[in-house]
């Protein structure tokens, strides 16, 4: 057998199922006996076909222990949907409600899996039939608008037709009859449109029916009569009992007994054939009328009888299926509040979660403004530093020649002087004459030539030489691990230096001079810096009398060989005064 062949065969054996059920039954026992050569989707198939075939033949034990043999490893929602559908309905069929209901709803709650909208509308409505025949009508109703609300595929407008049939059904059962009636146009104008004249049938037989029941007879038996006719002659449903029963009543209460009793066994008979529990109550009363207005007691009594009894086993079965969908809506209920637990959980970890995310978005906030202060601090600590640096050069260094201050250069040269291991020489000078400058060029002249002479002896020094400005126009200069001689030389290096300035680029001609004095301190003498630059002055103030311009050593520390720099006087040059 091929592929092609299969295929055709299962086909041939749906639409057989139709038309001739026992050939069905045995042309699928063929093919049940080929099947190891199928493929998945049509061992799936074969599944299906069998299933119907045994709900067509009622055998619903069977059904049910063949579904549930696999019905847990299909995994296709499309599919699985389908054998729920059948599994529920045999269950149904059974009395076994609960079970009914638990597979009704394991469908229902596959729905948003379900691709294929044919599948989606046959759970929907397995669920609109199980709950009708369970008295459920409201909730039966919510599955129907459910249904109606499926997005349109492709203009298919089954879905809409399906639900509004059953709108109008659960209407009426709800004695809602305003709403059933314009829920009527509507199911027959969409069923019509999608081609489903079949389901507009049964609602045109509702139609019917809502006339009967509302007292309009004479128009309720003909649109009874013509619906009726509509239906295929094979079909004998629920819908055809129901119908039959209303043309009974409809034919007994307008007085013409002979069709109101054909009617009436019709219904009966269609009902018991169908068993139809609540149909076969209701043919069995209109009978007892029926025989009652025929003046046929003993045959009312025996129909009215039955209907009793019916009508017991009826408020029995009513019980149980109540019983059953009160059990299984507690358990959904139950199965909600777990869900909604759960999902309240849920919620509480993801608040939790975002706690967290804050918790560490507050610790990166907490670091960066961490680093904001720290930042803050440590350019407010630079800018004070900055400030005491300007504040210590401004301490340390004068303004105008950018040599020590006064106070610097003495607490250096103190600090050189006590910590001495050699001979340290102090050189003090003083500008000659200096007031005449002022006096003659201006203050700012008097300025620019401070600042030459600092120029000037300042690139006489070493490195390690203290020079500072200890007033006016008086400065000293410290000169380390320096002997008399080599301090001597200096300050005539740099006395000769400052009468070499050309004062020309101030505006002015004019010569310029300096007076040193200079002391010595070696390092057995335990003296201080204080006495070195009293010695020091004191050469200075002798070379200013002396006729300044020259260098006087001092004698005071008795370090210097005076008679050798008196001897030298021409080299002083100092002019008397
Ligand atoms: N331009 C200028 N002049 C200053 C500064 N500091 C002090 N002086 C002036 O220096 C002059 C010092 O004069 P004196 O102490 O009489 O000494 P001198 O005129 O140099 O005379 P001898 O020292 O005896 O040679 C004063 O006129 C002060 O005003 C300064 O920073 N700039």
């Amino acid at each position: 057998t091929s592929d092609i062949d299969i295929e055709q065969e299962l086909t041939r054996v749906g639409e057989l199922l139709k038309s001739d059920p026992q050939q069905a039954r045995a042309a699928l026992a063929v093919l049940e006996s080929a099947q190891a050569h199928f493929s998945p989707p049509q061992v799936i198939h074969l599944l299906i076909l069998k299933s119907s075939v045994l709900g067509f033949f009622n055998q619903h034990h069977e059904r049910v222990a063949y579904l549930n043999g696999f019905i847990d490893r299909v995994q296709d929602p499309n599919i699985k949907s389908k054998f729920l559908y059948h599994l529920s309905t045999s269950y149904a069929a059974l009395g076994e409600y609960e079970r009914a209901l638990d597979a009704m709803n394991t469908s229902i709650a596959l729905l948003p899996r379900v691709t294929d909208t044919i599948a989606k509308i046959t759970s929907l409505q397995a669920a609109v039939t199980l709950l009708n025949s369970l008295y459920a009508y409201s909730e039966a109703l919510s599955y129907a608008n459910r249904m109606y609300d499926l997005p349109l595929l492709n203009q298919d407008l089954s879905a809409k037709c399906i639900a509004s049939a059953d709108r109008v059904e659960i209407y009426m059962m709800l004695k809602q009859r305003s709403l059933a009636r314009e829920q009527m146009r509507e199911a027959v104008d969409l069923c019509d449109k999608n081609g489903r004249t079949y389901v507009s049938q049964i609602v045109h037989s509702f139609a019917a029916i809502d006339l009967i029941d509302n007292q309009e007879y004479q128009s309720g038996i003909n649109a009874g009569l013509t619906a009726l006719r509509a239906f295929p002659s094979s079909m004998h449903t629920d819908y055809v009992s129901r119908l039959e029963d209303g043309l009974a009543r409809a034919y007994l209460l307008t007085g013409r007994l002979v069709a109101a009793e054909q009617y009436g066994h019709l219904a009966y008979q269609h009902a018991t054939e169908q068993k139809l529990a609540q149909e076969t109550e209701k043919s069995l009363e209109t009978l007892a009328q029926i025989k009652r207005a025929q003046a046929q007691y003993s045959a009312a009594l025996g129909y009215a009888e039955k209907a009793l009894a019916q009508k017991n086993a009826l408020l029995d079965e009513q019980f149980q299926k109540n019983v059953a969908y009160q059990r299984v809506k507690f358990s959904m209920q139950d199965q909600s509040n777990q869900v909604a637990l759960l999902e309240k959980q849920n919620k509480i970890l993801a608040i939790e979660k975002q706690l967290e995310k804050k918790n560490s978005q507050n610790l990166w906030l907490i670091i960066a403004l961490v680093m904001v202060v720290a930042t803050a601090l440590g350019l407010y600590l630079w800018k004070v530093i900055l400030q005491k640096n300007f504040f210590r050069r401004t301490t340390q260094i004068d303004g105008l020649t950018r040599i020590s201050t006064r106070g610097h250069f003495m607490t250096s040269a103190e600090e050189v002087v006590s910590v001495r291991n050699k001979v340290v020489s102090l050189i003090l000078f003083d500008m000659d004459f200096f007031k005449r400058i002022n006096d003659s060029f201006g203050h700012p002249v008097g300025d620019w030539v401070l600042i030459k002479v600092c120029q000037t002896v300042s690139a006489e020094l070493r490195d390690g030489d203290l020079f500072g400005r200890l007033g006016g126009e008086e400065f000293a200069i410290c000169l380390p691990n320096t002997d008399v001689e080599m301090a001597w030389q200096l300050a005539q290096r740099c006395r000769a230096a400052i009468a070499a300035i050309d004062a020309e680029p101030c505006g002015f001609q004019f010569p310029l001079s300096a007076s040193f004095g200079i002391a010595c301190i070696d390092q057995n003498d335990n003296r201080q810096f204080s006495t070195l630059l009293e010695a020091a002055d004191k050469a200075l103030y002798q070379a200013k009398s002396e006729g300044r311009n020259c260098v006087v050593v001092s004698n005071l520390m008795g370090t210097a060989d005076i008679a050798h720099y008196q001897a030298k006087s021409d080299e002083r040059n100092c002019v008397s005064a």
